[in-house]
């Protein structure tokens, strides 16, 4: 499967879920560039940090403009709000078949009750999660922010895998780089060739 996109008209989305720093984004990045398996957009109220982009890392928006959207689901984590739009993820099912989402792990259990048959789970850890801080810092993370995310009460419930997810996560651990892209690789050959058996 490697370098390839997936050939199959079942149609998933990989939900990638976790703590803050645990590498939710690196991998939903990787996924996109060895797969071509693109991220469904949500949307949040928190500050840009440098180097993100309005409608590239997220739909950013005022708690007025938040107010008006139609989403499925929505949660606050640490102060600021975020949420999903099954539009959004029905228009990009129309252009691919695989698809991923970054959700905390309130929004991932939200998605195994509302469409359990279309999603599969990821679950990114990591042994230590002292060195969490430190790749947050290395980020360009403001460390003020940083501080006010790990001392969420959020970030301590998502560093643990709940019990709704325990039956239906993959759980990776992201220790290291190289070893996580393996076990993902993995997972992807596995879930290519469920979706082939269900055809
Ligand atoms: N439930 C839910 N969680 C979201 C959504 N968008 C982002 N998140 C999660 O919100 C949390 C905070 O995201 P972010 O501020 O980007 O911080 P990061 O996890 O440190 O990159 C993360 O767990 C994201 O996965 C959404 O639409 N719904
Ligand atoms: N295995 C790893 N070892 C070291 N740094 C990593 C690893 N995985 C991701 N990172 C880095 O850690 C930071 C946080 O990762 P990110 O994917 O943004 O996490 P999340 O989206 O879960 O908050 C990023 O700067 C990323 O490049």
């Amino acid at each position: 499967m490697n370098g390839g996109s997936i050939m199959t008209t079942a149609h998933k989305l990989i939900v990638i879920t976790g703590a803050t720093g645990t590498g939710k984004t690196t991998v939903s990045r990787y996924l996109t560039e060895t797969y071509n398996i693109k991220r469904v957009m949500t949307h949040t109220t928190r500050p840009m940090r440098p180097g993100e982009q309005n409608g590239i890392d997220y739909y950013f928006e005022t708690p007025a403009s938040m107010a008006t959207k139609h989403l499925i689901e929505h949660v606050t984590y640490a102060g600021y709000e975020y949420g999903s739009s099954r539009e959004s993820l029905h228009k990009a099912w129309q252009k691919a078949p695989f698809l991923s989402i970054v959700l905390d792990t309130k929004g991932a259990i939200t998605y195994t009750q509302t469409i359990p048959n279309e999603i599969v789970v990821l679950f990114l850890t990591i042994d230590d999660p002292t060195v969490l801080k430190e790749r947050l810092t290395k980020r360009g993370d403001d460390p003020e922010m940083i501080a006010k995310r790990l001392n969420s009460p959020e970030y301590s419930r998502d560093l643990a895998l709940p019990e709704e997810l325990k039956d239906v996560a993959h759980v990776i651990t992201n220790n290291r780089w190289e070893e996580a892209k393996q076990q993902i690789d993995q997972f992807i050959k596995d879930l290519a060739w469920q979706s082939i058996d269900q055809h």
